[in-house]
């Protein structure tokens, strides 16, 4: 027996068929209410998700007070003004104070925000917050470069434009050379991967 709100979801779907001219009972279309349902599960699945719970799950003592720097950690969001994709990279840095984060949880945080609806600028300050909160480094700098499909597919149609947004928190903010050599380490070449 399907639940009442997944049925609801469903017929949603075949409204908006109808809507565009489609027929929701030929054979094709007959399962896509269903597909979509467990899509939109699956792409919006960031909202049942704590970022901080990620966080406190894997965090280390550490005398290091470096910046760690994950570069290209790729994802895909929907904005949340047309529900279309935005595709891009997300570059995390941040310096330790006394704790450091397990390598994956960020990756797995930058997932959880991804996974709503978004606008580009929302996802990095979250992304930024989120890590700040847990782990209280030194700082945090987070820069995504995206490609937005509601300016490629429709709209205005620019397919070649690539958006950049920041956030950048204590040291990344306040000290220029923290943030001369994060953008300057985002911006050189990944050379070779072992
Ligand atoms: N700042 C920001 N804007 C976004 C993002 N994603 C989509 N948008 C913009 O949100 C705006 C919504 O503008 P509206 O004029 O209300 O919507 P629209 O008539 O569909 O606008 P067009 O896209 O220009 O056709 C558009 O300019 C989009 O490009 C994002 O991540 N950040
Ligand atoms: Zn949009």
């Amino acid at each position: 027996m399907k639940k009442k709100e997944d049925i609801e979801f469903e017929n949603a779907v075949k409204t908006m068929m109808l809507h565009v001219n489609e027929d929701p009972t030929r054979e094709g279309l007959l399962e896509t209410p269903g597909r979509v349902r467990k899509a939109y599960e699956f792409i919006y699945g960031g909202y049942k998700e704590n970022p901080k719970e990620i966080l406190e799950k894997a965090l280390f003592t550490s005398s290091n007070d470096e910046m760690v720097l994950l570069k290209d950690i790729e994802f895909y969001s929907t904005c949340e003004h047309h529900l279309l994709p935005i595709i891009g990279r997300v570059h995390v840095a941040y310096i330790p104070d006394g704790k450091v984060v397990g390598l994956s949880k960020i990756p797995r945080v930058v997932n959880v925000f991804a996974r709503r609806m978004q606008i580009q600028e929302q996802l990095t300050e979250q992304i930024a917050d989120a890590i700040m909160e847990a782990i209280a480094p030194k700082g945090v700098a987070v820069v995504i470069q995206a490609r937005h499909m509601c300016m490629e597919m429709r709209g205005v149609e620019k397919i070649n434009s690539t958006t950049t947004s920041s956030a950048l928190r204590g040291l990344f903010k306040k000290d220029e050379k923290t943030r001369s050599e994060f953008f300057s380490l985002i911006n050189s070449p990944t050379g070779t991967r072992y």
